[in-house]
């Protein structure tokens, strides 16, 4: 019948094979896969400012393909690892626009949809390239739906670390770098490093580098008060309580991956509100581990270690 829903192929923008459910809607085949929540539907925004909601035939378009299956592997992350029915955990209708603007660098979450730029094609791929790139516009729809932190000064970073945070634990890679795929050109081989945040050259404050440590936040009305910076120094945080590490003189005995997204989870959805701080932070981190793991767990410990590391009290 006219809604026929059938297993289909793509490929990503790097030529990468994909597989993902699609359906066949008024003569013509959409990527629309209505088996999850309340479905998943990826327009094509034809480079206009505004947002179309045809959805048109677009196999053979690589960031169409991508920001789908993208979304859908996201879905299943947050459905497997905390049962999340999506950002808002009722199923919300997962929606995607592609070829937003003209060679926009960038990525969004407007509260209602995920938007992404074709890239200026000189430094940038697609923003639909990375796995990473959809986890974390996703996870800015899933911290909306829980603590909703204010999007500016700390509770922006923070708010912005949490989606750095679960991108990686979506897209997994030893570095921890967010958006590496997007790079073509330029100083930066990501646009974020959570392992070494001061390795990527912000251009976009005065500062230069991301900080690694609270006494070097940046403090200035830029960039919402700085709210892709400073999330490198709760980034680094969550890196150090995963992976461990030696940072600033200060030892962590990391806890693994799958640890620190419990405890991040549990943080996020149980304890951070819309104006926790820094130091809120680590408080509410140190609670979930607790909940979790016991007062007197290494999970605990890697917590309290990794906020004092990063300057954090
Ligand atoms: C990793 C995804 C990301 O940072 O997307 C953005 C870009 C590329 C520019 C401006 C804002 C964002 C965002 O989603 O915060
Ligand atoms: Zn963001």
């Amino acid at each position: 019948n006219a809604s026929d829903e059938v297993i289909a192929f793509g490929n990503g923008v790097f030529n990468d094979k994909q597989m993902f459910e699609a359906q066949f809607i008024d003569g013509v085949y959409g990527l629309n896969d209505t088996t999850r929540g309340k479905g998943i539907v990826t327009n094509d925004a034809k480079n206009a400012n505004k947002m179309v909601t045809s959805i048109s035939k677009m196999f053979t378009d690589g960031a169409a393909v991508n920001a789908h299956t993208f979304a859908q592997k996201t879905y299943d992350y947050y459905l497997k690892t905390f049962d999340r029915n999506s950002v808002d955990d009722k199923g919300f209708k997962l929606v995607s626009a592609v070829h937003v603007n003209n060679n926009w660098n960038n990525a969004s979450w407007n509260g209602r949809q995920m938007s992404y730029g074709d890239g200026d094609g000189v430094n940038y791929y697609n923003f639909a390239s990375g796995l990473d790139v959809a986890a974390h516009e996703l996870t800015h729809g899933v911290t909306e739906h829980s603590a909703n932190l204010i999007y500016s000064y700390e509770s922006g970073a923070l708010n912005e670390s949490m989606s750095d945070i679960f991108a990686k634990m979506v897209d997994r890679d030893p570095e921890w770098l967010i958006g590496e795929k997007l790079i073509k050109s330029g100083p930066n081989r990501a646009l974020r490093s959570m392992s070494n945040p001061a390795e990527i050259i912000d251009t976009r404050t005065e500062s230069g580098y991301s900080p690694d440590h609270w006494s070097k936040r940046y403090i200035g009305t830029l960039d919402s008060g700085g709210v892709h910076i400073n999330s490198s120094i709760n980034n680094k945080a969550a890196y150090l309580i995963s992976d461990g590490g030696t940072h600033y003189g200060v030892t962590v005995t990391g806890v693994g991956r799958d640890a620190t997204e419990q405890i991040y989870y549990r943080a996020l959805t149980k304890y951070l509100t819309k104006s926790s701080n820094f130091s809120m932070m680590r408080s509410a981190a140190i609670q979930a581990a607790t909940d979790l793991y016991g007062a007197s767990s290494k999970e605990v410990k890697a917590v309290q270690q990794a906020y004092t590391a990063v300057g954090v009290l």
